[in-house]
């Protein structure tokens, strides 16, 4: 692999390939031969320094990572999660052929299907009033209790589908600080309230805490007896939510070959389900479905997770590039890049190969962004001009949803394309300077000021177009990106889905829990820690 990499950096040097402003120069093809397409979703990446022999060279170094073998055992069963002895298969939860689907010899679609089908007929009862609050009044709020993967999800995916968001209205609760709990009940009447709380573990510091006191202020409010009619559960450990006390008929389980950051496709996507309703749910699993069969089947070169993964890893470890901006021109998408980092840095950010050896390679890189435009008049400064190179990664729907504001569509749009022309063209000094004079500045002035205005040019993006943003289109995207982060994974030859990175931390706030309450002394920390506890302690006396 690291010869292969060295090859692909001499042809990036030979072949001149970050001259992107150059290729399209000398092929007015260029579009066409680096974009695919999968139904209406077209995937462009003619403005990144590819070229013929570049993506030779990444074709060869995704055989010599067996990534196809590597993709065919995920989607077969196999456990490929090797350190916690798991298979890894949210495909299996959007399998919308239902072919049948192995793990240690059983199949699990019959499970998936059963779970699917209790989902639905809750959902069906909350957005009917069927199924009531304690005081016989309809469920208006569903407040979802979870974090990580048990939370990004849903609220990812809720914004992005409002306008099929027909059910009641729903509300996050993520964070340990009171704030984010006390902010939220004040909005509710406890009376048309439904928690929902989701852990796959069920031992998540936040979100047993936050349940905790949801469960305080139901019982406050309606009495004890009120809790079972408020309460609903999502994980994989049955026998925990048990014990906390949810009627059964509310607990909708998974299992562990889900990991966390790819279960919004599981029960954790309940409020999901409950907002846009079983059909709309259906379409989004349906969406993630194309693109498992897509990536299964489609030759490499057209094979967009494969080559969004070629050209993220090309980026990373042939050209160097340190970080990726995730630009959706979508207000919708606004917090597609938060559920991007959690998938991408989680799954990718390691140290150590599936030998249990060092990486040879740069693994996954700083994922970052937010909406286009409000990005444009925050950060893209650094983007155009910055000393680093970063990828950018825009994604626009052709149609937006407000028929009537179509003038702002194209305003949109217009933006989103002018954004990934500039990155690529660039203006020279020349070109600085002329524009300068032509306003009539003098020429020693001019010299002073074009080069403030010079943009190098030949920075790389990548475009991603759909026709509208509604669940088969979300669910396409996010699979897309689930894909992407496997082939990158695969290529590093990590295994992308643990995450013992996020332990020390969470063991070390155990232990500093009894030092900030005061019960235990701080001196057996480091002075930094024992100062700063120190100082917090006595301000908050
Ligand atoms: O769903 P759980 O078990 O509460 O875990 C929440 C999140 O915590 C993590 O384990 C670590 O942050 C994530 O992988 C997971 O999505």
């Amino acid at each position: 692999m690291k010869a292969l990499v060295e090859n692909l950096k001499a042809t990036a040097r030979e072949t001149n390939a970050t001259d992107i402003r150059a290729a399209f120069a000398a092929d007015r093809n260029r579009f066409s031969r680096f974009s695919t397409t999968l139904g209406d979703l077209l995937f462009d990446y003619s403005k990144c320094a590819v070229n013929d022999r570049i993506l030779d060279g990444l074709e060869a170094l995704a055989e010599a990572a067996k990534v196809e073998e590597k993709r065919n055992a995920m989607f077969r069963g196999d456990i490929i999660n090797i350190t916690e002895g798991r298979a890894v298969l949210h495909t299996a939860l959007r399998n919308r052929s239902n072919r049948q689907i192995l793990v240690e010899g059983k199949d699990v679609m019959p499970d998936v299907n059963a779970v699917l089908d209790a989902m639905g007929a809750f959902a069906d009862g909350i957005r009917s009033g069927a199924l009531k609050g304690a005081t016989g009044k309809k469920i208006t709020d569903v407040i979802n209790i979870g974090i990580g993967g048990s939370d990004l999800g849903p609220v990812m995916a809720t914004l992005a589908l409002a306008p099929f968001h027909d059910g009641p209205r729903l509300h996050f609760v993520s964070n340990i600080d009171g704030a984010h709990i006390a902010d939220t009940l004040r909005l509710i009447d406890p009376e048309t309230a439904l928690f929902v709380v989701a852990s796959k573990t069920f031992t998540t510091i936040e979100t047993m805490t936050n349940a905790a006191t949801a469960r305080a202020f139901i019982a406050g409010k309606l009495g004890e007896a009120a809790v079972g009619h408020h309460f609903a559960a999502v994980s994989t450990a049955l026998d925990k939510v048990a014990a906390f006390g949810i009627d059964q008929k509310r607990v909708f389980g998974f299992w562990d070959w889900v990991g966390g950051r790819y279960s919004i496709w599981s029960a954790i996507g309940l409020p999901l389900m409950i907002a846009i309703g079983t059909e709309n749910f259906g379409r989004f699993l349906d969406g993630g479905h194309a693109i498992d069969e897509h990536f299964r089947d489609a030759p490499l070169r057209q094979n967009i997770p494969m080559l969004l993964g070629l050209i993220g890893f090309y980026h990373r470890n042939v050209l160097g590039y340190p970080s990726r901006a995730i630009l959706p021109y979508d207000q919708r998408l606004a917090r597609f890049p938060a559920y991007l980092q959690q998938l991408d840095m989680e799954s990718n950010g390691k140290g150590v190969t599936m030998d249990s050896t060092p990486v040879e390679f740069s693994t996954g890189p700083v994922v970052w962004g937010e909406p286009g435009t409000n990005g444009q008049h925050a950060f893209y400064q650094l983007i155009h001009q910055g000393t680093d190179v970063i990828p950018a990664e825009f994604m626009i729907a052709a149609k937006g949803h407000e028929k009537d504001l179509r003038h702002q569509h194209q305003l949109l749009m217009a933006n989103c394309l002018a954004q990934s022309e500039a990155l690529m063209k660039g203006r020279t000094l020349a070109e600085a300077k002329a524009q300068l004079t032509s306003k009539g500045m003098d020429d020693a002035k001019a010299d002073k000021i074009a080069p403030h205005r010079v943009f190098t040019g030949n920075r790389p993006s990548l475009t991603i177009v759909y026709d509208q943003l509604d669940p088969f289109a979300l669910g396409r995207l996010i699979a897309l990106y689930e894909h992407r982060v496997f082939v990158e994974g695969a290529l590093f030859n990590i295994n992308s889905f643990d995450q013992w990175g996020v332990e020390l931390g969470k063991e070390l706030a155990t232990g500093l829990l009894p030092v900030v309450e005061g019960k235990e002394s701080a001196e057996d920390h480091d002075s930094s820690t024992a100062g700063l506890v120190a100082a917090l302690l006595k301000a908050a006396r």
